[in-house]
């Protein structure tokens, strides 16, 4: 059976401006399953980027909950919704920010090392993932040395090698070139569900979103099923 990995419940989002209180957000409802990929689309400026950093436990809701694993975390403290973010959840982002300074291999063994595995598992299992992703030639290079597929498919190696419950993506395809782009989306969809992680994808590509199980659209500042 799956397991629900996170729930919204009742999310409304509001931010207050100099022209007053702006609702972005009402009355948002979504469950997302363990190996479950799920899509939301919608117009520039309806609120997705909003809604994914309150599911990813980034920002908070005005009002409504968020359940990760049942659990309650609108309430968490900083220290512990960031503990649970390292060890739990992986991010992929347009201009996914590698460390300059570092090798392509360094910068995926960061995320092991920050929540306490040691160095020689840590570089055995960075190495494995970059490996699987294609990346076998490319443990040296420093992330200018990368091509843009390259770098994200990096990015994504980094995202999945803690082994995360859920990753998050806003818009992770919309720097590259069409054929890089059917990669990495490729790449995405499949170590996801094979590595039983969700996948939370926020993009403007109609096509990538409909290979997704579960596809939704955010207009009128809330969320509906397609
Ligand atoms: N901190 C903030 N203060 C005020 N308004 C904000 C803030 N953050 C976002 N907004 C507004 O909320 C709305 C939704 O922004 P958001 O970035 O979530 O949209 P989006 O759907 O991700 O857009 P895009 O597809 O262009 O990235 C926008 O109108 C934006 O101006």
């Amino acid at each position: 059976m799956m397991k629900e990995v996170l729930k919204l419940e009742n999310i409304t989002k509001n931010f207050d401006t100099a022209d007053g209180k702006l609702e972005i957000l009402k009355d948002i409802n979504l469950s997302v399953y363990s190996s479950q990929s799920v899509s939301i689309v919608g117009r520039s400026g309806s609120g997705k980027s909003t809604l994914l950093s309150i599911a990813a436990l980034i920002d908070k809701p005005s009002s409504g909950s968020v359940y990760y694993k049942s659990r309650d975390c609108v309430s968490l403290k900083d220290s512990e919704l960031s503990k649970l973010r390292a060890s739990s959840m992986g991010f992929v982002f347009q201009n996914s920010l590698l460390l300059e300074d570092f090798s392509a291999l360094e910068n995926v063994m960061f995320p092991l090392l920050n929540i306490g595995t040691n160095k020689k598992e840590a570089e055995e299992r960075a190495k494995d993932i970059l490996s699987s992703l294609g990346l076998e030639k490319r443990f040296n290079h420093r992330p200018k040395a990368l091509s843009g597929g390259e770098k994200q498919r990096t990015a994504i190696a980094r995202a999945l090698v803690t082994k995360p419950d859920v990753i998050f993506a806003d818009e992770p395809t919309g720097a590259l070139d069409e054929e890089s782009a059917n990669m990495i989306e490729e790449l995405l969809l499949k170590t996801t569900v094979e590595s039983g992680t969700a996948l939370v994808l926020v993009t403007h590509n109609p096509e990538f979103a409909s290979h997704c199980e579960a596809k939704y659209v955010l207009e009128h500042k809330g969320l509906y099923l397609l």
